[in-house]
């Protein structure tokens, strides 16, 4: 755990210096709440749509984004041809929003098979239902409802650790105490707040957090020091909150303020 924590620190650190850009194709309910996190972290941001757009931000930077979460015919073309793009350019961080709903996004994911992220950030039920698509695991859950989970993270552990062998990088699992696993390695980290359950974007934005730190750091620690950040300013900005419009701000300065030992002492135990 002491060199996790070492490694947790270096990534901070390399995107204070660098100020990363982590490009986003992502959907359109909490685009701005993404960039202003990732603007937070001491990242860069860039939101694109068009097929063209994609590749050229693949080759423009280090990590992208990739959130399948409002799907629009476009993204038919944009889609592949950015994850195709990405294997040879770039790193790329998927957030399976709402995996299992709709042919179109079933057939994005699919595709995505061939040409897989580096790291897979989803709540429980995306992270089993992609395991399930991808034909890693058999069984019946990952029930889909839309956007949030139904199953508990735990339950999702196995998925994780098969997902994360296959991709040959880190699979996070979000919920009220977080997992993140390389296939090798799982540890779950913990605190948060409720409150992240009662706005929209907490999951979308920690996929574009992620992408910032994969642009300096290898795929597991990238994940953990996003899953970490939310953690450690989730708890803080609760204690300062009054509802939920106050909680998203307080996040938004509590993610600004973090430091490298922050990210690092946030409570977690390797499982
Ligand atoms: N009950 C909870 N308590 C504390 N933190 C939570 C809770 N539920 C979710 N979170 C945190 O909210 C963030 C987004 O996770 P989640 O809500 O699972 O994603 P999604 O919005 O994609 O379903 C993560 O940082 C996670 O740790
Ligand atoms: C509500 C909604 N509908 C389609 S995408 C989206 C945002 C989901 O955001 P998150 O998974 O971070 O809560
Ligand atoms: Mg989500």
């Amino acid at each position: 755990m002491r060199e996790i924590r070492e490694a947790l620190i270096d990534a901070h650190r390399a995107v204070g210096k660098t100020n990363p850009v982590a490009p986003s194709i992502t959907n359109f309910v909490t685009v701005e709440f993404v960039a202003n996190a990732q603007l937070a972290i001491g990242g860069s941001a860039a939101m694109v749509y068009l097929p063209d757009e994609g590749e050229a931000m693949c080759r423009l930077a280090k990590s992208i984004y990739i959130n399948v979460g409002t799907l629009i015919p476009s993204h038919k073309e944009t889609v592949p041809r950015t994850v195709k793009c990405a294997r040879e350019n770039a790193a790329y961080v998927l957030d399976p929003v709402a995996a299992g709903m709709g042919d179109l996004r079933t057939e994005l994911l699919q595709y995505m098979k061939a040409y897989p992220p580096r790291i897979i950030r989803g709540n429980a039920s995306e992270i089993l239902t992609v395991a399930k698509l991808w034909g890693l695991i058999d069984g019946t859950s990952g029930k889909v409802r839309g956007v949030d989970a139904t199953e508990s993270v735990e339950t999702a552990r196995a998925a994780a650790e098969h997902l994360a062998a296959y991709i040959g990088g880190a699979v996070a699992v979000s919920g009220k105490e977080d997992l993140v696993t390389d296939g090798k390695r799982t540890v779950v980290s913990k605190g948060g707040s409720a409150y992240f359950t009662r706005i929209t974007g907490s999951g979308c934005s920690l996929g574009g957090v992620a992408a910032v730190y994969l642009a300096v750091a290898d795929p597991f620690v990238a994940a953990l020091a996003a899953t970490n950040a939310y953690n450690v300013a989730g708890k803080r900005a609760e204690a300062q909150a009054r509802g939920t419009a106050s909680f998203q701000v307080e996040f938004l300065d509590a993610l600004s303020n973090l430091t490298a030992e922050d990210i690092a002492a946030c409570e977690m135990e390797e499982v």
